[in-house]
């Protein structure tokens, strides 16, 4: 799979188009960040979680995010009920397991939507994709205890497994299915530093598997415009706040020449 900063900005410009309604069942701390980066980017998102309406507002989307970090019964029961409604209607899923291997709640939780419903996508930092595996990893929270790079392994056993598109962030993020990995190098270091931005990744990975059905490059075209945005906010941050109005303002303004002076594969 060729990913080039014309494949990049081709599916910004369907998204910037056609603006797709992206569901989301996120966490209490990044919703209005994530829903703030989809407007940026062009699409269009919706945050929704009670059970009496999460099967009707997946149907009409067209993309489906279920993200754990601040779960409960209810939540969860609402994230189930979505995720067979985009199954039944063939709607690309993205899954974000937010501090798997912290605690087993988040664990089980976790790996039971992998099971039940193989997502097309999930992303996570290096300790959540381990804990999906069968290694022990401890998650510190919902920071990543663990290097991307030593989690590639158990994404592509998990790729064979589940059929799904496995992405790992970090300093340099990891696409793989089954045994293909493409590697993004492009970021910036104050990335970890702002709340929520694994979170955006996975949301804008939403947007792009709406507009591509190759979720393979439609998961690396969101971590390469992550990391093509965070190279441009962090020239002109002063530190994690500003940051994250330039990073909004960076999606907003994204060009085919600023993908092809920052995209780094
Ligand atoms: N050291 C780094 N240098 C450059 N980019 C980074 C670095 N660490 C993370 N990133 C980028 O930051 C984004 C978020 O990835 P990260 O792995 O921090 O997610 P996360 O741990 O799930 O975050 P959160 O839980 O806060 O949502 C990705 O686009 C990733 O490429
Ligand atoms: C800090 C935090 N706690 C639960 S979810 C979340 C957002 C980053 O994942
Ligand atoms: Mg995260």
């Amino acid at each position: 799979m060729t990913i080039t900063p014309k494949t990049i900005f081709t599916d910004v410009q369907a998204i910037r188009k056609t603006s797709p309604l992206v569901h989301n069942i996120t966490n209490f701390v990044v919703m209005n960040n994530t829903a703030n980066a989809l407007l940026a980017l062009g699409a269009s998102p919706v945050m929704a979680h009670a059970e009496q309406e999460v099967a009707d507002m997946t149907g009409i989307a067209g993309a489906l995010v279920i993200n754990i970090g601040t779960l409960s019964d209810p939540w969860i029961a609402a994230m189930f009920l979505a995720a067979q409604a985009a199954s039944d209607k063939q709607i690309p899923m993205v899954l974000d397991p937010v501090g798997a291997g912290a605690t087993a709640y988040r664990t089980d939780t976790a790996k039971k939507l992998m099971h039940q419903f193989k997502p097309g996508i999930i992303r996570g930092n290096g300790s959540e994709i381990m804990a999906l595996g069968s290694q022990n990893a401890v998650t510190k929270g919902v920071d990543s205890a663990s290097a991307a790079d030593l989690a590639v392994d158990t994404a592509k056993g998990l790729s064979r497994e589940h059929g799904s598109v496995l992405c790992i962030t970090g300093e340099t993020d990891y696409i793989i299915k089954t045994n293909d990995v493409i590697k993004i190098k492009s970021g910036h270091a104050m990335m970890p530093r702002v709340t929520g931005l694994g979170c955006t990744a996975s949301a804008l990975c939403g947007a792009f598997a709406a507009v591509n059905a190759n979720l393979v490059q439609a998961t690396a075209h969101a971590m390469a415009v992550m990391g093509i945005a965070g190279e441009i906010a962090g020239r002109n941050a002063a530190g994690p706040g500003s940051f994250q109005v330039q990073f909004l303002d960076a999606l907003y303004r994204l060009s085919e020449s600023d993908i092809q002076q920052h995209f780094k594969a």
